[in-house]
């Protein structure tokens, strides 16, 4: 099949190589009913090539999670009587992380708030947060909080419209006013955004720390809007940071896969039939025409 150039190559393997050399990564979400979101982002990252994937997961999501595929490591947290997480969930170390990825089916109670922001004040940590991560950043201003930390320049932000109207004020259909503020946000803080869409755009700091720059992604197409699509993109981007990519260099190069593997299982299966699974089960095949 022939694809459009990547915008960097996919990270290469020495022959020595071992786990380590390719991240140990936390992905952080679920709760009863969308045990299925944190999962799909745990396969991804390691079927993009993550060392070691842990996925911490309300109690109760341990087995759905940990069925799903034998290379996950699940960690159980305390939960609430609803199945999300409880105040008293207690991550493990950050620090024995490469990267973390957060937010997929996680829902926005407490417990939930409390882990953004212990994440939110790691900023020396590389994160990406995605879906109800955003929503609770958007219902708490927490970029707005006198107390976040100044320098956001290891975060990335996944959102797609709907969660950056909740998080910007400006309305989903508003596409050229919702990447303006994007680049504010970005120009504000020093994170990435990936703006989701048809296509989807990385804004992110310029080399010389003046203004924003974007990334127009070339690949994707629209039989990817099917619900756990996204959550697909949130292992991808968490697994490449764990590569040791730079966070602009990671959500470039994760869009750009993400969508390959989106348009590889459009050609096979047709946009309207292809799922969830039908993109992630298509990433070893995008990965392969890169290398
Ligand atoms: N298998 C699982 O467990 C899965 C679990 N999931 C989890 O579900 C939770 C809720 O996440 P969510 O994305 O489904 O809902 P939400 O955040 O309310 O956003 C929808 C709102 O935004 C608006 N909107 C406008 N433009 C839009 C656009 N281009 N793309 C998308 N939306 C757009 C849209 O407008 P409307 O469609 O009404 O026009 C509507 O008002 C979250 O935790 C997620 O991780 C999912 O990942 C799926 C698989
Ligand atoms: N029309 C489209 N063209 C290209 N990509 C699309 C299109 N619609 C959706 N996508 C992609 O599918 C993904 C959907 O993400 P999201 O809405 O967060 O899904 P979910 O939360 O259900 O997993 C994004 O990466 C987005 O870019
Ligand atoms: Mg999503």
């Amino acid at each position: 099949m022939s694809h459009p150039a990547p915008p960097l190559p996919f990270p290469a393997r020495a022959s020595d190589a071992h786990k380590g050399d390719f991240g140990r990564v936390l992905l952080i979400g679920g709760s009863r009913g969308m045990a299925g979101s944190i999962a799909l982002s745990s396969m991804a990252a390691l079927k993009t090539g993550s060392g070691l994937v842990s996925t911490a997961i309300p109690d109760r999501c341990l087995e759905t999670v940990a069925g799903f595929h034998p290379g996950i490591m699940t960690i159980p947290l305390a939960e609430t009587g609803d199945g999300q997480f409880s105040l008293s969930a207690t991550l493990p170390s950050i620090d024995s992380f490469d990267a973390v990825g957060v937010g997929p089916g996680m829902r926005t109670g407490p417990g939930s708030l409390r882990i953004v922001e212990s994440l939110l004040e790691k900023n020396d940590c590389l994160r990406v947060m995605d879906a109800d991560a955003i929503n609770l950043l958007s219902e708490h201003r927490l970029l707005e909080s006198p107390a976040l930390p100044r320098d956001q320049s290891k975060l990335v932000l996944t959102p797609h419209p709907g969660e950056l109207a909740r998080l910007t004020g400006v309305s989903a259909g508003d596409r050229d006013g919702q990447l303006a503020a994007a680049e504010s946000l970005v120009e504000k803080h020093g994170m990435t955004i990936v703006v989701k869409g048809g296509p989807t755009v990385v804004v992110g700091r310029a080399a010389d720390g003046r203004g924003a720059v974007r990334f127009v992604n070339n690949t994707g197409n629209p039989g990817m809007a099917s619900a756990g699509s996204g959550d697909v993109l949130t292992g991808i981007v968490t697994s490449l940071l764990g590569q040791r990519l730079s966070p602009w260099d990671a959500a470039r190069l994760g869009v750009f896969v993400h969508g390959l593997a989106g348009d590889i299982a459009a050609a096979n299966h047709s946009q309207p039939a292809m799922t969830c699974v039908e993109l992630l089960q298509s990433l070893p095949e995008a990965i392969g025409l890169l290398n």
